[in-house]
């Protein structure tokens, strides 16, 4: 469960008469996610999600975040919106940390994700692109390569830990992907970067909206298509399924094509992808804070999603057609 800032019930209720969403019945912390606290009130009025942003969050950034939902909902993107305070203000603090209340979305994660599912997230991701193209606020994403070493320097003395040989490998794979070879000529434009299943709801098989911006940015949109790749496409077996790859391809580019330059890079954003979530969730798994009710992340799951992408080469490499040009 991803609480590591409690509310007590009287701060709580004290915070809530600023808004005007009805009296509150209950509340409980969420019992998933891992970035920040989440909590979901019940009101007289219905429910609604309290987050408190925690350790990957600037307050500066959160405009950015809380415009976005408004920006994506107006271009068609279900996602929650940001609820204002009396005073119209969205932004808040509530036990010392940057807040917001943001709108209940019904719909389920799926938690063994299906072909159909994988058709679903390829072609949201796509729309939300296309949405995103007339957002004028843009943020850079501290977790592109720059933001990788650092990460590595907080894990790489109890990296072997996880696994006897795991520093060296980490430090291997960033030195190469420091080493120029990642893309900065690609389309760019705004980017979820944590697609994963537990951010895009469902019911039945169609996609009922998307959740959690606390990494959007502008970034490289084939990069999120990678994210994504890794994050859906894989069984528990640790298999690739060419099969999902493949939906969740054709779904995307039938929105939004991917160019030759884009379709050649994207082996090496995925090889990206795989170690820039392989090293959040190591820092994660190794500094549990004292109190905190979560469930880290394996980082070995990523550990194997890496090597896969190591191999890979080209895109014909994982086995898919897609369509428009091949590099
Ligand atoms: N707007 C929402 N509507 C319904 N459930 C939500 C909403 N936002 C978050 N949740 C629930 O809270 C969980 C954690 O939210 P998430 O934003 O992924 O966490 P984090 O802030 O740690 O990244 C989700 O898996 C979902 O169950
Ligand atoms: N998706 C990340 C973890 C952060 O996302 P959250 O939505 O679960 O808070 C991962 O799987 O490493």
């Amino acid at each position: 469960m991803a609480v590591y800032t409690d509310v007590a019930a009287d701060e709580l209720a004290d915070f809530l008469g600023s808004y005007d969403i009805g009296e509150l019945l209950s509340y409980k912390g969420i019992a998933e996610g891992v970035e920040n606290s989440n909590f979901l009130l019940h009101t007289s009025r219905g429910y609604f999600i309290l987050t408190l942003y925690e350790k990957r969050v600037a307050r500066d950034d959160l405009p950015f975040f809380l415009s976005l939902m408004t920006h994506l909902a107006e271009s068609g993107i279900n996602c929650p919106q940001p609820v204002a305070d009396r005073q119209g203000r969205t932004l808040a603090t509530l036990a010392g940390r940057p807040a917001a209340i943001i709108s209940f979305l019904d719909g389920v994660w799926p938690r063994k994700p299906s072909v159909v599912h994988c058709a679903g997230v390829g072609q949201s991701l796509a729309k939300m692109h296309l949405a995103g193209r007339d957002f004028a606020m843009k943020r850079a994403n501290a977790l592109s390569v720059a933001g990788w070493r650092p990460l590595f320097a907080a894990a790489e003395a109890r990296a072997d830990e996880v696994q006897p040989g795991l520093r060296d490998f980490l430090a291997a794979e960033l030195d190469y992907l420091e080493s120029g070879v990642w893309p900065s000529d690609l389309p760019q434009g705004l980017i979820h970067a944590d697609l994963f299943p537990d951010n895009v709801f469902f019911i039945g098989d169609e996609v009922s909206g998307i959740i959690d911006f606390t990494f959007a940015c502008t970034d490289l949109l084939a990069y999120d298509v990678a994210i994504c790749l890794n994050a859906w496409c894989f069984e528990a077996d640790h298999a690739f399924n060419v099969t999902k790859a493949q939906a969740l391809l054709s779904a995307y580019t039938r929105v939004r094509p991917l160019d030759a330059a884009e379709q050649a890079a994207l082996p090496l954003l995925a090889r990206g992808a795989a170690l820039r979530f392989l090293l959040t969730r190591l820092v994660d798994w190794l500094n549990v804070p004292e109190g905190a009710l979560v469930k880290p992340k394996d980082p070995m799951e990523y550990v194997r999603k890496l090597r896969f992408q190591q191999n890979v080469a080209s895109i014909r490499d994982y086995g898919v057609e897609i369509a428009g040009a091949v590099a």
